[in-house]
């Protein structure tokens, strides 16, 4: 640096004091502070800080500066639900819902009510005379209008489904505080086989990361509730040997999917084991019905037959028709009943074992599998449409030849006996959907003016 620099800025001597030295810089700002008044200082200072909020915010919100990225998601979640429960009114919403109007009537916090099998749980328990709360985050994974039809029609029953995500467990804990639930139907998951392939990051999220918050609270709740949860059939994943039954092994899964749902069944024993709480798992198979979800193919077989459009056909290696154990939804509610009827309480207390406690697996299928082929052909009669098939090979996206169930461990320990077949079953959504969406050829686009909300 030349000499001049270091001096050439320095501030105005004083006659009789030692000249400071400083550099061009400081004594620019310097000067500059001194020529502010009060009221420039006020608004650098409330600058700064507004800056200072933003880094933090930054930092606490981005997952790659730091660790944290439970952290991050419940900062995420907390904002999301910020607006959306608490206070005295929410409060009591959520105590008449959960209010059992029949003598030793079930407390049940349902997960996912907004969901498929959620609403139809959840209706189906309110109707007998138990206490629901749902919960839903209502993602858009699919149509969030037919989510929030679904709401309107569990509202309609006084069931009330609070709008929050199993990762907050700020809000989780305000529930357990404020109602003692004696079950959770855990329903809430991210669901789907093929749509790991394009967003994982959602599959841990949900049936991981919220999983394991959920048991958390549930752990910590005092008495513990009984947790009921939808595991999938797809843990059998390449498993040969049919049917498939509880015994057989879950450890070669086909997709990010039903890892994370093996994953679900392998953390279920270790809250049972260390804190006692009672967990039964249900392997759902391939589910369908009324109010159904839109990704599945049964469902957007339907859209693309009313519509004249080709639906895909996948088919195994050496032309082999893929086949699936299709299970009404009626079928299943009754088999969640089972499991909610028959699960003995948790045993610990203050987040401590007392004693074992219960720890189940079921399959919940049909035991009758269908092909994919005949799914189509079955819909084709309902609708009265021929479809244009397009059969192609199956990509390799974690979709599985074939599931059937061996529903005996059910039948004999839950009363569990399916009694849809695949035929009636599908007459019953094939009605259903024509109600919905208004049965034209241009049913069923996610924002349909058309939508109905009688079931
Ligand atoms: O039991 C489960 O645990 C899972 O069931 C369901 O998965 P799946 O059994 O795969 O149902 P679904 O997607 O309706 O495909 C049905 C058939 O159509 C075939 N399929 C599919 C799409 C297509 O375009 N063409 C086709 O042939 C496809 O190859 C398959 O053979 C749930 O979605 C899942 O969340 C989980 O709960």
């Amino acid at each position: 640096m030349p000499p001049s620099a270091v001096h050439d800025c320095s501030f105005p001597s004083t006659p009789g004091k030692v000249k400071m030295e400083r550099s061009n810089y400081f004594g620019r700002v310097a000067s500059r502070w001194q020529s502010f008044g009060p009221g420039k200082i006020v608004f650098w200072c409330v600058a700064l800080l507004a800056l200072l909020v933003v880094a933090v915010f930054f930092y606490a919100t981005s997952p790659g500066v730091h660790n944290s990225f439970e952290q991050s998601l419940s900062l995420r979640e907390a904002k999301n639900d910020v607006v959306s429960w608490g206070g005295s009114v929410w409060e009591k919403h959520v105590r008449h819902s959960a209010h059992a109007k029949r003598e030793n009537g079930l407390v049940v916090l349902v997960t996912g009510a907004a969901g498929f099998v959620g609403t139809h749980v959840s209706l189906a328990l309110k109707k007998r005379g138990d206490g629901v709360i749902g919960l839903d985050n209502f993602n858009s994974y699919y149509d969030p209008f037919l989510k929030r039809a679904r709401q309107g029609l569990l509202e309609k029953q006084g069931v009330f489904v609070v709008e929050g995500d199993i990762n907050n467990i700020a809000l989780l804990r305000k529930l357990f505080d404020v109602i003692t639930f004696t079950h959770v139907m855990h329903l809430a998951a991210q669901a789907g086989v093929r749509y790991a392939m394009e967003n994982p990051g959602s599959y841990v999220h949900s049936n991981i990361a919220g999983f394991v918050n959920l048991l958390e609270a549930c752990k910590e709740a005092s008495p513990q509730p009984a947790i009921v949860w939808a595991s999938s059939s797809s843990v059998y994943g390449l498993n040969s040997k049919v049917p498939f039954s509880e015994i057989d092994r879950t450890d070669q899964p086909a997709s990010l999917y039903a890892a994370t749902k093996k994953a679900g069944e392998e953390i279920a024993h270790t809250y049972n084991h260390i804190y006692g709480l009672s967990i039964t798992g249900l392997r759902f198979f391939t589910v369908y019905g009324p109010w159904g979800r839109p990704d599945m193919a049964y469902f957007f077989f339907t859209k693309a037959i009313l519509q004249g459009k080709p639906v895909n056909i996948y088919q195994g290696p050496n032309q082999v028709d893929l086949a699936r154990d299709f299970t009404y939804i009626d079928d299943i509610v009754k088999g969640c009943f089972g499991a909610l009827d028959t699960a003995t309480p948790s045993t610990g207390t203050g987040g401590k074992k007392r004693g074992p406690a219960q720890l189940r697996v079921y399959n919940l299928g049909n035991t009758s599998p269908v092909t994919v082929p005949t799914l189509v052909a079955i819909l084709e009669k309902h609708l009265k449409v021929k479809a244009k098939r397009n059969v192609v090979r199956m990509p390799r996206n974690g979709d599985v030849p074939f599931t059937h169930a061996n529903v005996t461990l059910a039948r004999v320990e839950l009363g569990y006996n399916p009694t849809t077949d695949l035929q009636t079953g599908l007459k019953k959504f094939v009605k259903w959907y024509q109600l919905y969406y208004g049965g034209g050829s241009s049913s069923s686009s996610s924002s349909s003016s058309k939508r109905r909300l009688r079931p």
